[in-house]
C-alpha cells in the first residue's frame, strides 16, 4: 500500500509563518488541525515548522510521509454525530536541533515566521541552571527558546507572539518568567531583555480536546479503508476550545474564530480554567475512586450505568456548578457538553489512567470546590468526601488495584496504613493536601463514616443511597 506523500497535497505549500516546538498527538490535532482549517478557507496561508524538543521523537516518522498526517475525528457534539478524517497540510517540515542546530537557529532569521507555539508537557516549561548559551542545543525548552530569541534580536528583527499550550496555570507567564532567568544567567543585556518585554508578547492559555492519540486497535483496519499506510494517524474529539489571554488583535495574527474555530480571547482566562478543572476534571476525580472500586474500568461505562450516570450529574450540578462564578446558563450548557463527551462511544477512556498522581488531583481538582460549597452551605458535599473516602481505601492497599502516585506520596501511605488512627493520620497531613483537612468541620467524620460504609457495603450502595436522598 501506498504511504502519504505530496501527491496527497490538494492545497498549496504556504510560507512558514509558525514555528511549533513539539510533535506530539495533542498539537497535531489541536494547533496544526486548526491551522490546516484556516488555509482551507484562504484565512491564514502559513504553514509550521516543528521543531522536536527532545533528541528522540517521531519527527523523522512525519518526515517519511512528507510531514502530511490524518486526524481521525470521532464523537458526538451537540448531538451530532461525527465521524471523518482528513489529511493535515500545515506542517511544511521539522527541525532536529540535537542533529543540526545551525538549522534550528536559522529559524530566527526568517522574516515570515510571526508565531510561536508549544507543548512539552507540564515537564517542559521548566529552568535548568546548566543550559548555557553555547549549548548545541540547550536541554531544556525554555533554554533553547531563549537561544533562539536572542539569535532573533541581534539580527534586529521583530518580536513572535508566543503561545504555549502546556496544562499549567499561566503557563504564558512562566515561560516568559523563564526566558528572563536566561537573558540574566547568560549576561544577554538589557536591550535584549527589553526586546523580550516590548517586542515579543507571551500569552496564557487553556487548551481542552480529548486526544487519545494512535487508534493502535483499529490502525490496520483504517489504513485498509483509505488506501494508504499512515503511521501518524491521530484520533481525536470533535470539541475543542482554546482560550487565549490577551488582547482582541491577536485575532487578526490567527483568524481562527474567522475560521470557525471556538477560540475564546479574552483578559481573564481564569473563570475558563476554573471551569473547566472543576467540571470536566472535578468528576474524573470523583468518579475514578469510586467507580473503580465497584468494578468500573472506563468513563464510558460509568456513564451508561444509570445509578453512577445520576451520581455524577447530580455532583456537577448540586455539588460543582453553583460554587463556579460564571453565569449558571453557560456553565449547565458546559456540563452538558462535557456528559456528551464522557459518553463519547469512540473513546475507551481509563478510570486507571486518570487515577494517576490522584492525591494531587484531589487537591487541585476537587478541594477548592469542597471548602466553596462548605462556605456556601456550611454543610459537606457528600458526593465528594465519599471519593476522598474511596482514596484513602485505595491508598491503604485495600483494592484490588494498586494507587499510583509519586514514591514520596505513596511512602508516606505506606507509613500510616496500619495505623488505628488512619483517617485522622492521612487528613491532617499537609504534605498531601496543602493543609490539614482535619480543620474542615465534619470532614473526618464523615470520611470515617463512609469508609465503614465501603468495607461493609462496598461504594455502589452508597452511590445509590446518596441519589436517593
Ligand atoms: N492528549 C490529550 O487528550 C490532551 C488534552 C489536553 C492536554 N494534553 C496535554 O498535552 C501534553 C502532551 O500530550 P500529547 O498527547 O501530545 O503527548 P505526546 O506524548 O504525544 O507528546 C509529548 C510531546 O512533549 C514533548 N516533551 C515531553 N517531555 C518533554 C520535556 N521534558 N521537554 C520538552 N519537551 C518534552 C515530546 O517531545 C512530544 O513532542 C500533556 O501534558 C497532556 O497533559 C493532552
Ligand atoms: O490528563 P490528566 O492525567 O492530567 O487528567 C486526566 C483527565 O481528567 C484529563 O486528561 C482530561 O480528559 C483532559 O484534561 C481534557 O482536556
Amino acid at each position: 500500500m501506498k504511504r502519504l506523500d505530496d501527491s496527497f497535497r490538494k492545497l498549496e505549500k504556504f510560507p512558514t509563518k509558525v514555528i511549533q516546538f513539539g510533535e506530539g498527538n495533542f498539537l497535531r490535532a489541536f494547533i496544526d488541525w486548526q491551522i490546516h482549517q484556516m488555509n482551507k478557507q484562504g484565512l491564514f496561508k502559513g504553514g509550521v515548522k516543528i521543531v522536536q524538543p527532545l533528541a528522540k521523537g517521531m519527527t523523522k516518522n512525519l518526515d517519511q510521509q512528507d510531514d502530511l498526517y490524518t486526524v481521525l475525528l470521532e464523537g458526538v457534539l451537540n448531538g451530532k454525530k461525527y465521524q471523518s478524517h482528513e489529511v493535515i497540510e500545515s506542517v511544511n517540515g521539522t527541525v532536529r536541533p540535537y542533529e543540526n542546530y545551525a538549522e534550528y537557529l536559522k529559524l530566527a532569521e526568517d522574516d515570515n515566521i510571526e508565531v510561536i507555539f508549544s507543548n512539552t508537557t507540564e515537564a517542559g516549561i521548566a529552568f535548568d541552571e546548566n543550559d548555557k548559551l553555547s549549548d548545541q542545543p540547550q536541554n531544556s525548552y525554555p533554554g533553547k527558546l531563549t537561544a533562539l530569541l536572542y539569535h532573533r534580536f541581534e539580527l534586529g528583527k521583530k518580536g513572535f507572539h508566543i503561545i504555549p499550550c502546556e496544562l499549567i496555570n499561566h503557563n504564558g507567564d512562566q515561560l516568559k518568567k523563564i526566558v528572563l532567568q536566561y537573558a540574566e544567567l547568560w549576561k544577554l543585556g538589557e536591550k535584549f531583555v527589553d526586546w523580550i518585554n516590548n517586542d515579543n508578547k507571551f500569552y496564557s492559555t487553556l487548551v481542552d480536546r480529548i486526544v487519545p492519540g494512535y487508534p493502535r486497535d483499529r490502525a490496520a483496519d483504517l489504513e485498509k479503508e483509505w488506501g494508504y499506510l499512515d503511521q501518524m494517524m491521530v484520533k481525536t474529539e470533535p470539541f475543542l476550545i482554546f482560550v487565549l489571554e490577551g488582547s482582541q488583535a491577536i485575532n487578526d495574527v490567527l483568524p481562527l474564530k474567522e475560521a470557525g474555530i471556538n477560540f475564546v480571547v479574552t483578559d481573564d482566562m481564569q473563570p475558563y480554567r476554573n471551569r473547566k478543572v472543576s467540571i470536566l476534571n472535578g468528576p474524573h476525580t470523583t468518579m475514578s475512586p469510586i467507580a473503580r472500586l465497584a468494578g468500573i474500568e472506563t468513563v464510558g461505562e460509568v456513564m451508561k450505568d444509570k445509578d453512577f450516570y445520576k451520581f455524577v450529574n447530580d455532583e456537577m450540578y448540586q455539588e460543582i456548578i453553583p460554587t463556579v462564578a460564571l453565569p449558571e446558563k453557560e456553565l449547565a450548557d458546559y456540563a452538558e457538553g462535557i456528559k456528551e463527551r464522557f459518553e463519547n462511544p469512540y473513546v475507551k477512556h481509563q478510570l486507571s489512567s486518570i487515577a494517576l498522581n490522584s492525591i494531587s488531583k484531589f487537591t487541585a481538582r476537587l478541594l477548592p470546590t469542597l471548602k466553596r460549597y462548605v462556605a456556601k452551605n456550611q454543610e459537606l458535599p457528600k458526593r465528594i468526601v465519599l471519593a476522598l473516602a474511596a482514596y484513602l481505601k485505595i491508598y491503604r492497599g485495600q483494592a484490588d488495584f494498586e494507587p499510583s502516585d509519586t514514591a514520596e506520596v505513596l511512602a508516606a501511605f505506606k507509613k500510616i496504613a496500619g495505623d488505628e488512627n488512619y483517617v485522622h493520620e492521612a487528613l491532617s497531613n499537609s504534605d498531601f493536601w496543602g493543609e490539614d483537612l482535619t480543620q474542615i468541620s465534619g470532614l473526618e467524620a464523615l470520611v470515617n463514616k463512609y469508609l465503614t460504609e465501603i468495607d461493609q457495603k462496598g461504594t455502589r450502595a452508597i452511590v445509590e443511597r446518596i441519589n436517593a436522598e
